[in-house]
């Protein structure tokens, strides 16, 4: 065997194919049928499950995991709950077990499992809410492969493929697994996802020789998961799935490379640990130090953590996403990976392709001629044997070509003319030759045909021929003959050349591919789409800027896109971009707004070029050439039409290719954005400022502020209110820019706000300690001490900071939750005002009630809710005058 399997240079990193897909390259088909047990009749049910069992799932990792056991767990086994737990477990030993008979008492016990129970299935039902959103949304785009099995060639979804499958392939499909063929017919492939190289390759089943390939371009029998299909067709056998793949191998370094969103909500939560890393340690200290009781003081910084991890996150996030998602479901949107929604909230420049997106779906043959414009019969025939026997992605183009011979009495028409001209060769067309060759022979005559850009089919012709006559191809007939195109070119036609020339040999290599006879053109009517003015103009209105990314030529971009008011001064084609120094390049991309004549590589490039200047990125597009454009932009949109292997790379599919639709789905991405921030933004404020307190009244006070269960309490609270928060309205200005997604402005955020809410809560401290507990009591702390009353005043504190902390920690969230008045101007959903309302409610009466006591809680005389009030509405003022401040100084809120 070989020593290095896949050690070539085009590789990117390290993952290689795995050992048994390498081997069976260099054996034969009947050796590979016969270790599998393959019969003609495909596998029946039972291999299929024993090869799964075997060999795994033909799916990565990251959906796999996602079941609903998965969700529950995730659902109850979280830092909150499980802090919860070991409470339970220590009021149980405390004060059931280790209690006397008189004193034993369960209800605090009851009440935490019941905080767990509610917490739990309050998550849960979120969670399996997302995960519903998910499933649908990615079965209703489900790639399917065309699978022998059980006698029957039946089309089953990719993940269902098993080792050991035999698989029909054909121009446009993604390959689902490493594959090593059995047929191949004119079988092109792009394998740029795994090397990075934009080379099409050849393939075909032959077995390969001892130690003959060193690359993955060198394994000229086998395909591999990821790649695209790019011409011809093939059968093959199923040898690596899921993991065991080459691309899965590369997925989770892609997937972690391409997740700026994952990113930033990680760098959001570190910001928040280590903060507490810092201050929990000094609560427990001080607690330990004041109180002399070691065993509280852990379990109130445990609670103290517990109130303060943002332990939510994920799941406000999920939700808002899923929900954001849904929504956009409804309006012909397919978000297939969620997490892109963050990128449509954030996307500030938008490039387009211009075929189906600036222009109508419905391209028709409009003209077909010879050089100097007269119409061909000659030409169409040509074209349309072209079209026909080329067996690359067929587009509109070709389909357009074809169209002829639906033209009544034409069907007899072409059926001869196919009969006549059997098919010997082809070279498929590919966007970086940008033309078709196809070989056919004719009486005793091979003829070579192609059709193409008319820059590379005129460059490589020689002669052009002229009502049956030969000509030479230079100078002033050259001229003429480009007037008439560029002519066309300009009323926004779309133009194609057709060449041809007799050929000895029965087959084809690009060697052949010159001294061409040109023959005429195609025009196509390619008109711009009425609506797509109107959404230009939207999408500038919401900031996101459109710029064109078009492999078509110059001219008739630039025609196009002056019709749509687009802005054509500085239009850029391919060749001048290569022109361009490592200097020049950003500079010129960010100021351009067409870009004509590019190769599937450049589309890659100016995305990349485009997000190194700092934008988020999303590109539309629906051809094979921009398959890489797609992945690499932060998020890839793509059409139900386009191509399966295209399909599979975008995150996004829109169920129509419509400018429109997209601009809704911004408006949904900046809301789903909008609801996280605030989110994000708002509890780490208030919880800074929670913090601050707490350490404060920790050092000074002679006991606990609140106790552990209070504070759990509290953040109950908090949480259902936060999961309410993905239903949130989110005001029109909010969503009138793209928003930014990091964790610089979380910092001034917090720092703003947070100690506002400190203020307040020191000033309850005083106040409670100082004047109303001694009043009630009938003496300060320290002269109470030892005695019933002693408890009593820990008590009246204790709620008191209970209510403070939670009326003010509920209005903070209706006070920054839009930068305009609350309540007033801006209205909170009806779930969010549902919950506010009955929580502080709930929690208010609940100090008055018998209920109340277990919990600590006792009743509060008159006086203090005289002086909540003042509090409460001090702090609205002050925030907001605060919050004022903060919008004129950095002109956003959230
Ligand atoms: N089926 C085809 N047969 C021959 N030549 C083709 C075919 N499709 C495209 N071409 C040539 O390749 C060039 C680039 O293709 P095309 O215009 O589809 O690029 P694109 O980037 O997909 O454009 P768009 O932005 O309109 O989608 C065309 O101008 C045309 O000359
Ligand atoms: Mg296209």
């Amino acid at each position: 065997m070989i020593e290095k399997p896949c050690g070539g240079e085009a590789m990117k990193a390290s993952p290689i194919a795995h050992r048994r897909v390498l081997d069976y390259a260099y054996m034969d088909i009947d050796t590979l049928f016969r270790d599998f047990h393959i019969s003609d009749q495909g596998y029946s049910d039972e291999q299929v499950e024993e090869s799964r069992a075997r060999y795994g799932k033909n799916s990565l990792s990251g959906r796999a995991s996602d079941t609903v056991l998965y969700r529950l767990g995730r659902a109850f086994l979280n830092p909150f709950t499980i802090i919860l737990f070991v409470l339970a477990c220590i009021s149980f030993l405390t004060d059931v077990v280790l209690a006397s008979n008189f004193s034993r008492n369960i209800t605090t016990v009851v009440i935490i499992l019941c905080m767990l129970l509610i917490s739990g299935a309050v998550r849960f039902t979120q969670e399996l809410r997302a995960k519903r959103v998910a499933d649908r949304l990615t079965g209703m785009i489900a790639s399917t492969v065309l699978v022998r099995r059980g006698r029957k060639w039946v089309r089953v979804s990719s993940t269902e493929l098993v080792v050991g499958d035999l698989v029909r392939l054909s121009a446009g499909d993604r390959v689902p697994a490493d594959i090593r063929l059995t047929a191949a017919k004119d079988l092109f492939v792009s394998q740029s996802v795994i090397t990075g190289e934009s080379a099409i390759l050849e393939k075909n089943a032959d077995t390969l020789s001892q130690g003959q390939a060193q690359s993955y371009a060198g394994y000229r029998n086998l395909v591999f998961m990821g790649c695209a299909l790019t011409g011809g067709s093939g059968e093959g056998v199923v040898l690596a799935v899921g993991e065991d793949t080459v691309y899965g191998g590369f997925a989770a370094a892609e997937s972690s490379r391409k997740n700026r969103f994952d990113q930033g909500a990680n760098s959001i939560a570190w910001v928040l640990i280590r903060f507490m890393a810092v201050l929990i340690p000094v609560v427990l200290i001080a607690c330990g130090l004041t109180k002399g009781d070691w065993v509280s003081a852990f379990l109130f910084a445990l609670s103290v953590a517990v109130g303060l991890t943002p332990e939510m996150l994920p799941m406000v996030i999920n939700a808002c996403l899923a929900k954001g998602s849904a929504a956009m479901g409804k309006k012909q949107t397919v978000v297939k990976n969620i997490n892109a929604m963050q990128g449509f909230g954030s996307m500030d420049v938008l490039c387009v392709d211009k075929t189906g997106t600036l222009t109508g779906d419905k391209i028709t043959l409009e003209y077909y001629m010879d050089i100097l414009g007269n119409e061909s019969q000659k030409v169409l025939d040509f074209s349309y044997l072209n079209s026909l026997y080329h067996t690359g992605v067929k587009n509109h183009l070709d389909s357009a070509v074809l169209q002829c011979r639906e033209m009544p009495g034409h069907e007899r028409y072409f059926q001869e003319l196919a009969d006549r001209h059997q098919k010997l060769d082809e070279l498929p067309f590919d966007y970086e030759r940008r033309f078709a060759s196809v070989l056919v022979r004719h009486e005793e005559e091979n003829l070579l045909i192609i059709k193409g850009s008319i820059d590379e089919v005129c460059r490589r012709c020689s002669s052009v021929e002229y009502k049956g006559q030969r000509h030479e191809f230079s100078g002033d007939g050259a001229e003429s003959v480009r007037a008439i195109v560029d002519e066309m070119l300009e009323d926004g036609m779309k133009v194609l050349a057709v060449a041809y020339k007799p050929l000895k040999e029965a087959t084809l290599s690009q060697e052949d591919e010159h001294d061409f006879i040109l023959l005429g053109y195609l025009a196509f009517f390619d008109a711009p789409k009425e609506s797509a003015a109107g959404a230009i103009r939207k999408l500038q209105k919401l900031h996101v800027e459109v710029r064109v990314l078009t492999g078509d030529h110059r001219d008739i971009a630039v025609s196009v896109c002056r019709r749509l008011g687009i802005d054509t001064a500085q239009a850029l084609t391919g060749r001048e971009l290569e022109q361009l120094s490592d200097d020049e390049l950003p500079v010129k991309v960010e100021r351009t707004t067409l870009f004509a004549e590019l190769s599937p590589r450049q589309k890659v490039q100016i995305v990349q070029l485009l997000r190194a200047n700092g934008h988020t990125v999303g590109f539309l597009g629906d051809g094979m050439n921009d398959l890489s454009a797609i992945v690499e932009a932060d998020v890839g949109i793509s059409v139900d039409t386009a191509a399966e292997a295209v399909k599979e790379g975008a995150d996004v599919i829109l169920l129509k290719k419509d400018l429109n639709v997209l601009e809704e789905g911004i408006h949904e991405g900046r809301r789903a954005f909008a609801n996280v921030s605030k989110y994000i933004k708002i509890t780490a404020s208030s919880n800074f400022g929670n913090i601050l307190s707490i350490v404060v009244a920790s050092v000074f006070l002679p006991f606990f502020p609140m106790t552990s269960l209070q504070l759990l309490l509290l953040n109950l609270l908090y949480d259902i209110l936060c999961l309410v928060l993905p239903w949130d309205h989110v005001d029109e200005e909010i969503c009138a820019r793209p928003l930014e997604w990091s964790g610089r402005t979380l910092g001034r955020f917090m720092r703003f706000f947070g100690p506002i809410s400190s203020f307040f809560d020191i000033l309850t401290f005083s106040y409670l300690f100082f004047v109303l507990c001694p009043s009630v009591c009938g003496g300060s702390f320290a002269s109470l001490a030892g005695s019933g009353e002693a408890l009593r005043f820990i008590a009246l504190f204790q709620t008191g900071w209970f209510l403070e902390s939670m009326w003010t920690q509920v209005l903070i969230l209706h006070l920054l939750r839009t930068p305009r008045i609350p309540l007033l101007q801006s209205r909170p959903s009806r779930p969010v005002m549902l919950v506010t309302l009955l929580g502080t409610l709930f929690f208010t009466v609940l100090t008055f009630t018998p209920a109340g006591s277990p919990l600590g809680l006792t009743p509060l005389p008159p006086v203090y809710f005289g002086f909540l009030a003042l509090v409460v509405s001090l702090y609205l003022l002050l925030v907001t005058l605060a919050k004022g401040r903060y919008i004129r100084r950095w002109r956003e809120l959230l």
